[in-house]
């Protein structure tokens, strides 16, 4: 099969961690027989530096022309005084996931078994492990509803953030967390501020009508201050923890951390046409960049999501994922896993790659 995929990689670790998901893409290219065409374009603070504009209309072109977007990060504190909507990430991400609706955001955060040293959570809740998916509206919600701005000056200036959301964006995301919950553990965790937010009223009672087409999956709600707090106490009673858009960005920074760190977390967003975008759930750290020493398997596990939804090339996803399985329970970790006196020396984002890379083509 041959597909064409846009990789931006964007600013601080980004280019670095994509480095090592191509060459663990071209392993599994070669071992699975697949073709894919990769066309580099610019997004974020690089395209600020070399085109004026965060997201030149070359890149969306590009995009739109391909099976799938396979983004790295974008922001940093070169380009934090721009005005908000000049900014790598409202001018280029937020765009990217308007323009394409990639209103389905899957962030799987699972404690590997074996590394349950890695999590910061007390060893009596870490060893029980953990497999959480988030799944996150990514087109609605205070993110994107209008009005939104700032206005008057001295101390009358104000500014205002619309929170909304329509029955039928929260129907076709709950949809997706129940079909997702049917194949996991059959439970959904609805992740709301009913107590407070009107948003959040009509987002249970929607949940609710959904949950009724779906008898085999259990439902439960939770308010988000709540969630957070549970979340360190028994990661894992929860499987998927469906979320808006806000809730969603805070939960799955938490989930990512529970497992050890902010660069294992990968993410898919996707549209209905099967269409997605698939990136780190972190960012740019730009306290690491440069330096070599990122964890790259949040963009290589990306890079498996982006192969499993937009590629449908399953077996080449699940080959990727055991192989950094492998490596991290065989200990390769980078710098920022390893716990202070620990046996452990810290890998280069380059050695990883190699691990990975090794694995796969070892594997069967
Ligand atoms: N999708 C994106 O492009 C995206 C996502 C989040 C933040 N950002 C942007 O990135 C910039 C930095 O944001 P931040 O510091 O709040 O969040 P961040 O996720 O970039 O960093 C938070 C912490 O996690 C660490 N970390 C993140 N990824 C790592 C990796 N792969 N390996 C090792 N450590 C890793 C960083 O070193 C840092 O200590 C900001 O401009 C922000 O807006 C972009
Ligand atoms: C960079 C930022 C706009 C983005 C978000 O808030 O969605 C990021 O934090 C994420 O989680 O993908
Ligand atoms: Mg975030």
């Amino acid at each position: 099969m041959s597909y064409r995929v846009a990789v931006l990689a964007g600013d601080g670790i980004g280019p670095e961690v994509m480095t090592q998901a191509r060459r663990v893409l071209q392993a599994v290219e070669q071992k699975f027989n697949l073709v894919i065409d990769y066309q580099e374009y610019d997004v974020g603070g690089i395209a600020i530096d070399n085109h004026g504009t965060p997201l030149p209309n070359s890149t969306l072109r590009g995009c739109e022309q391909s099976d799938a977007i396979l983004f790295g990060s974008v922001g940093g504190p070169k380009w934090e005084n721009l005005p908000p909507e000049q900014q790598p990430e409202r001018g280029a991400l937020l765009p990217l996931r308007g323009h394409f609706e990639l209103f389905c955001n899957l962030r799987p955060a699972t404690l590997h078994p074996g590394l349950e040293a890695l999590s910061p959570l007390r060893a009596d809740i870490s060893e029980k492990g953990f497999d959480i998916l988030v799944v996150r509206e990514l087109t609605g919600g205070i993110y994107f509803g209008k009005p939104k701005g700032r206005e008057g000056s001295g101390d009358q200036e104000f500014a205002y953030d619309t929170m909304r959301y329509s029955r039928s964006e929260i129907e076709r995301i709950a949809r997706n967390a129940f079909i997702a919950a049917q194949s996991r553990r059959q439970k959904v965790t609805s992740v709301d501020k009913a107590n407070v937010l009107a948003c959040s009223v009509l987002w249970r009672e929607v949940v609710e009508q959904v949950a009724a087409e779906f008898s085999d999956v259990e439902l439960e709600h939770i308010y988000i201050d709540n969630a957070t707090m549970q979340l360190l106490k028994r990661p894992n009673e929860f499987d998927v923890m469906l979320c808006s858009n806000l809730f969603g960005d805070i939960i799955s920074d938490e989930c990512a951390m529970l497992t050890g760190s902010m660069g294992l977390l990968p993410s898919a967003s996707t549209n209905s046409k099967g269409f997605g975008l698939y990136e780190p759930a972190g960012g740019s750290a730009p306290d690491i960049a440069g330096k070599g020493v990122a964890n790259p398997v949040a963009q290589i596990l990306s890079a498996a999501m982006m192969l499993r939804y937009s590629l449908n090339q399953n077996a080449a996803a699940q080959c990727i994922e055991e192989a950094v399985a492998k490596a991290l329970s065989n200990g390769y970790l980078t710098g920022e896993l390893i716990s202070p006196g620990s046996e452990h020396t810290a890998k280069t984002t380059k050695q990883m790659g190699d691990i990975i890379v090794q694995y796969i083509n070892e594997s069967n």
